[in-house]
């Protein structure tokens, strides 16, 4: 499209982009964008004026100011704090029987669709009203608001200074592409050999909805720490903290090695279930062609990425059908998977927190905490990181998608680039040091 500014003639894309998570005085902020094709530069434009007039300048810098409050203020919920709330939320209620009508009005089934979707229904989603049909538009607008973990790198660093750095790594979409077939999900060597790295210098762990052994299979590494079924399924190191050692669901254990460590399972009294409500969910979904049930031990995956869209709903009717005599059973949707877990309050972002107190680094002020994870249920460790002012995630996601994290790293492939560069400044640092 071309557009005129004055006596200049400009080509490229318009599109407008909510910024109010850029904004400190949380208002509401709408500036309008303009993507030079020519030149791929993305120049913001304010929009009080009523003729839409070109900023040159204006560019955000994520700085420390992104992280928000100054360290004095940060919000730090002093050891034990976080744990001893209660981990059994009100169950949820049994919903009234209605097949498909339930499904569609638990809005399942738009969830089932979104949980990959299609580049126009994105940027509607996010807010960005986009002037061309042009997808790259949309997600280089989305990068202005979520930058590139690596562009940013220096930015990064700066946060970092002085601080240890803590590393929390999702597994599906972040260390290993997403594939068709769960069980061939594997990482690839060069990743492994990035994240063996990266875990000599920072601590590391990796949180993922599958289950610990499963993860630990495909990761295969001794150096990191473990956190299976979104958190419900911990090792972590022996430490004499308060809230972790006397919690009642950690007990002490071996680890394959033989060494002596924390187990937290704090779910462990739904196991019976979830293995009961597997069994009903391999026998219900059989025939849907395509349709794989997934034991993650603490939870349950219904995956639905090799079956035809128009047998979508029936999963989702199975689903629900079972989730009715289970009330103390919840569901949430990952990247074309329908996860069954228990009712209670613990998920990725409480797993962040207890490795953090595992690990003696719950102390904000020395710890730069960092989370890079692709879906869903990564938003909660996002949200607690930045809740708390902790530290940053970042989003892997090659289009543009709403979320809590900071940063974003498009693929796997930008991940294992991040861990490299990520070494390479510790190396450069220590050796710095050393002269
Ligand atoms: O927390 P994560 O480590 O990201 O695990 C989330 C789910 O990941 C897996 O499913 C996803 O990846 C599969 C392989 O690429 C893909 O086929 C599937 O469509 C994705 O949803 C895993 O199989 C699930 O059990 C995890 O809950």
């Amino acid at each position: 499209m071309q557009y005129s500014f004055g006596d200049e003639k400009f080509s490229g894309s318009l599109c407008l982009m909510d910024c109010s998570h850029n904004s400190s005085d949380k208002k509401t902020l709408k500036r309008w964008f303009f993507i030079d094709k020519r030149v791929g530069n993305l120049d913001p434009m304010d929009l009080k004026s009523n003729h839409v007039a070109p900023v040159l300048t204006d560019q955000p810098s994520i700085n420390k100011s992104r992280l928000g409050i100054p360290s004095n203020q940060l919000s730090y919920s002093p050891p034990g704090a976080s744990f001893s709330s209660s981990l059994y939320p009100t169950p949820r209620k049994k919903p009234i029987p209605g097949k498909l009508d339930d499904v569609r009005a638990s809005g399942w089934l738009d969830a089932m669709k979104s949980s990959s979707p299609p580049r126009k229904m994105i940027t509607k989603e996010l807010n960005i009203e986009v002037a061309s049909d042009d997808a790259d538009v949309a997600y280089r607008c989305w990068m202005f608001k979520y930058p590139s973990a690596l562009s940013s790198f220096k930015e990064i660093m700066n946060l970092a200074k002085g601080k240890r750095i803590a590393l929390f790594l999702d597994y599906d979409g972040t260390l290993s592409p997403i594939i068709d077939e769960p069980d061939r999900a594997f990482m690839s060597d060069a990743m492994r050999s990035a994240v063996r790295t990266v875990a000599k210098y920072f601590s590391t762990a990796i949180i993922s909805g599958r289950s610990r052994d499963k993860v630990f299979e495909f990761v295969g590494l001794t150096e990191l720490y473990y956190a299976g079924s979104h958190g419900m399924d911990i090792i972590g190191p022996v430490r004499n903290s308060v809230s972790v050692g006397n919690h009642p669901n950690c007990i002490r254990s071996t680890d394959k090695e033989g060494r002596e460590v924390n187990l937290f399972q704090p779910a462990s009294e739904f196991l019976p279930m979830i293995d009961e409500v597997f069994r009903s969910l391999v026998e219900k979904t059989k025939e849907i062609e395509g349709a794989k049930v997934e034991n993650n031990k603490f939870c349950v995956s219904v995956h639905y990425r090799k079956v035809d869209e128009k047998n979508w709903s029936t999963i989702a009717e199975y689903v629900d059908d079972i989730l009715k005599d289970y009330p103390r059973l919840r569901l949430t949707h990952g990247r074309k998977v329908l996860e069954v877990r228990p009712v209670i309050n613990w998920d990725k972002g409480k797993a962040v927190e207890f490795l953090l107190e595992s690990l003696g680094l719950s102390n904000s002020e020395g710890v730069l905490p960092i989370y890079v994870g692709d879906d869903r249920t990564d938003e909660d460790a996002f949200k607690v990181l930045r809740k708390g002012n902790k530290g940053f995630g970042i989003l892997v996601s090659s289009w543009p998608k709403e979320s809590n994290a900071f940063y974003s790293l498009s693929d796997p492939s930008e991940v294992m680039e991040f861990l490299k560069t990520l070494v390479k400044w510790k190396q450069s640092e220590e050796y710095v040091k050393e002269e």
